[in-house]
């Protein structure tokens, strides 16, 4: 039976055609929207709106196209949107956004749900945004939370944190996620969760090497333990806030990251320690594991501030300067506690 609303439906733009934009739709599309989804694949557009499924991410679940219009057209597509939701890789996603006047995201509300940082520049997506478009940090929010699309498509029960320093608009956008496996909470640290996004991912890689190594699970424990101080000494320096890291768009994040059979970057990594050289891994992978960007960004902002980060110094060291996993583990098993 076809849902009935009282109110005319939140207008949405989705940015992204991957396995977080497809699973955000399905969220979305179970409340009161209506979304225009943009993605760059005219042939996967195609295929949506002939047999409303997306073919190349979570193709299990069906797009409901009463209330999804797939869409190549970006700039009509945002226009018709109150909300714009950015869900494709930090990468590549200034190269997306270049196609836009600063107009084009006047009086929008701006939702990144990336986890990820823009590279050369270094920057959250959410500063990003406001510095290039004039988009005010009232209008900003970011999606956080331990949270596989995966499990998003079999309706598993999940948790998703909204950061926004305007707090009704975070709560008004997290009500529109929030469903019967969903549930959605909302921070005002918007920076802290997205910075912690962004870590997290880095961390996943070094567990997964660690798991591709032949580590075990007393081993992973530890890392992740010391991980998260590593996490909390940098977000101290530089992005002080108060805020309570044991939450789940924190540690939450750390730990399904870390440990889950879904996560990209824990897969990404323990190809690496298998002996795959990047390039392999990339081509072997297909989806984009974050962490591979992020750490070089994170290594580079921390030569500034000088933290001590054993852990992402070892990734850093593995990926970008040909070290040995074998021999990046066996001092980072010195530094550990
Ligand atoms: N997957 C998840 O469970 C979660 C993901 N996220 C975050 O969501 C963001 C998107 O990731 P996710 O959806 O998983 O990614 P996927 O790996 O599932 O999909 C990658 C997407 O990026 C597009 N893409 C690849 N190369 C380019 C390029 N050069 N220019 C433009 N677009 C490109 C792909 O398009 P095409 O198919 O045409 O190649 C595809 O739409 C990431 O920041 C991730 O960390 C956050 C929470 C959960
Ligand atoms: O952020 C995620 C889950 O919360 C997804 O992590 P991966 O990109 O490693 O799969």
């Amino acid at each position: 039976m076809a849902t009935t609303y009282q109110h005319s439906p939140t207008q949405i733009a989705m940015i992204g055609g991957g396995s977080w934009a497809t699973a955000i739709v399905k969220m979305l599309c179970e409340n009161n929207v209506y979304v225009h989804w943009w993605m760059r694949s005219q042939t996967d557009i195609a295929h949506i709106i002939h047999y409303r499924h997306n073919p190349s991410y979570l193709s299990g679940v069906e797009i409901n196209l009463e209330k999804v219009n797939p869409t190549y057209d970006l700039r009509k597509s945002i226009a018709e949107a109150e909300i714009v939701v950015l869900a494709v890789p930090a990468a590549f996603i200034a190269d997306v956004l270049k196609r836009l006047a600063i107009d084009d995201l006047k009086n929008k509300v701006v939702v990144s749900a990336i986890k990820g940082m823009i590279p050369i520049e270094n920057s959250l997506i959410t500063k990003y945004v406001m510095r290039k478009f004039n988009v005010p940090a009232s209008h900003l929010l970011a999606i956080a939370g331990p949270c596989h699309a995966e499990e998003v498509a079999l309706e598993k029960q999940s948790y998703l944190t909204i950061g926004g320093q305007d707090i009704d608009k975070a709560q008004q956008f997290a009500n529109l996620l929030k469903g019967r496996y969903i549930k959605a909470s909302v921070v005002t640290d918007i920076d802290g969760v997205e910075y912690c996004a962004v870590m997290k991912n880095v961390i996943a890689l070094a567990c997964g090497i660690a798991h591709g190594l032949g580590y075990g699970d007393n081993f992973h424990a530890v890392l992740v333990s010391n991980a998260m101080q590593e996490i909390r000494r940098f977000l101290d320096v530089i992005e002080p806030h108060p805020r309570d890291l044991n939450g789940s768009a924190y540690l939450g994040d750390l730990l399904v990251t870390t440990y889950s059979q879904f996560s990209r970057n824990r897969t990404f990594g323990s190809m690496i320690g298998r002996g795959y050289s990047v390039k392999s891994a990339q081509l072997e992978m297909k989806m984009i594991a974050e962490g591979y960007y992020a750490v070089k960004i994170i290594y580079e902002i921390n030569k500034k501030y000088k933290v001590n980060m054993p852990i992402t110094k070892a990734v850093y060291h593995i990926l970008y300067e040909k070290a040995l996993p074998t021999a990046e583990f066996q001092l980072l098993k010195d530094v550990l506690k």
